[in-house]
């Protein structure tokens, strides 16, 4: 039970101390007050932009409105840049911009810098099935433009729609594409500009995976989430641990093992069976009560002796973990160790509260504006 000690210390190298307050309730003022500590426009944001069609609308829709991938088919063009503010919701307390197909940069109505000046990270997506020479140009143009303005941005290349190509095509794409790419920025003098690639499809995980990285990479916690995750697992015998963003099902950490696929799917697949049957019988009988609350917790144990094991940690966060049967013979360590897991992740996410609002006065496109500002523990207090 060496976890409590090593958990302790890490909220404490946080400037955490035994008089914070204890309460994490749920009620409707305590999440309003957290909920809008800043003008929605004034909130970092995460740019989607691309040619036409090539899937951002897509994106958003699948990963944080739950559309089925097949329903994307009906979407309409877009054509103003539409504003999504997911911070209601989500833990990842940011906006999401998807700017219409074409961005006109010389349209004096269009202030791209003031756009840019409070952006965290720059999606370009690519349509892997089209030709990409076109979306390549326009791929150099707006990340020269963006960098200009704002060089703390994290620049972020999906090649999407990747389920139409095989697994040859998919690797000599990714190659091709991050090749020109990075030509053409050191043609400019950019080398410093680094783009990072991901292959993409809404009909997988992959999308999920790939919102995850970006996400992560704006969480300035991220270090110590990953520590204490890494404690967690060794003091409980646990082979995998995610902490997701329960209705994005994107994960905010994870432990330092490498992640594969399957398991991430199989966490996913499991928040879907918790939420969809808490819908059905979590319920109060005149359907008031949340799908999703402080008593959540599932336990799936599969015929290959696996263990699922699901827990709620805040009002948008879950730990879902993977575990062999013999490992799980021991809950009550198991249980304990959560529980002092649970009470570090609130508290760094109470130092992570107040240290915004000390900041909270800083102008938009302040270096510190680059992280998205985190929906933690909701707390009665201003
Ligand atoms: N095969 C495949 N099709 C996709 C994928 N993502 C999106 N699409 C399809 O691509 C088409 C265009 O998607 P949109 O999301 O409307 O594209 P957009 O970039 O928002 O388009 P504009 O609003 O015109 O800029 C739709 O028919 C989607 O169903 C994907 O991962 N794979």
């Amino acid at each position: 039970m060496s976890i409590q000690y090593e958990v302790e210390q890490l909220a404490d190298s946080y400037g955490v101390t035994d008089s914070f307050p204890k309460d994490f309730g749920y009620g409707e003022e305590e999440a309003d007050i957290e909920d809008s500590p800043a003008p929605s426009d004034n909130k970092p944001r995460i740019l989607l932009m691309g040619l036409r069609r090539s899937g951002k609308s897509s994106i958003q829709k699948v990963v944080f409105h739950k559309m089925s991938p097949n329903e994307t088919l009906f979407l309409e063009s877009t054509n103003k840049i539409y504003k999504d503010d997911i911070s209601s919701s989500s833990f990842v307390n940011f906006q999401i911009w998807d700017f219409p197909g074409q961005v006109d940069f010389f349209d004096p109505t269009f202030d791209y810098e003031m756009i840019f000046r409070g952006t965290g990270a720059l999606i370009f997506v690519i349509d892997a099935q089209d030709d990409y020479v076109e979306a390549l140009g326009r791929l150099h143009l707006t990340v020269s433009r963006a960098y200009r303005v704002n060089p703390e941005i994290n620049f972020e290349v999906f090649i999407h729609k990747v389920d139409g190509l095989s697994d040859d095509h998919k690797i000599e794409t990714q190659r091709d594409i991050h090749q020109r790419a990075n030509d053409d920025l050191a043609d400019a003098s950019l080398e410093k500009l680094h783009l990072s690639f991901y292959l993409t499809s809404i009909y997988d995980h992959s999308i999920f995976e790939a919102f995850s990285k970006v996400v992560q990479k704006l969480i300035p916690q991220l270090p110590t989430l990953e520590n204490l995750l890494n404690i967690f697992i060794s003091n409980s015998g646990i082979e995998k641990a995610f902490l997701f963003d329960v209705v994005s099902k994107i994960y905010i950490a994870t432990d330092s093992s490498p992640v594969d696929m399957q398991s991430y799917e199989l966490c996913c697949d499991m928040i879907d069976v918790v939420i969809d049957v808490s819908c059905i019988y979590g319920l109060r009988e005149d359907g008031s009560g949340s799908a999703y609350d402080k008593e959540s917790m599932a336990i799936i144990k599969l015929n290959n002796t696996t263990v699922l094991y699901l827990k709620e940690v805040t009002k948008f966060l879950a730990l879902v973990c993977i575990l062999r049967e013999e490992s799980f013979e021991r809950k009550g360590l198991i249980d304990y160790n959560f529980h002092c897991f649970r009470k570090a992740i609130h508290e760094v996410f109470e130092v992570g509260i107040s240290n915004q609002r000390l900041v909270g006065t800083q102008a938009v496109g302040s270096p510190c504006n680059k992280a998205v500002a985190l929906n933690g523990t909701p707390r009665n207090t201003v």
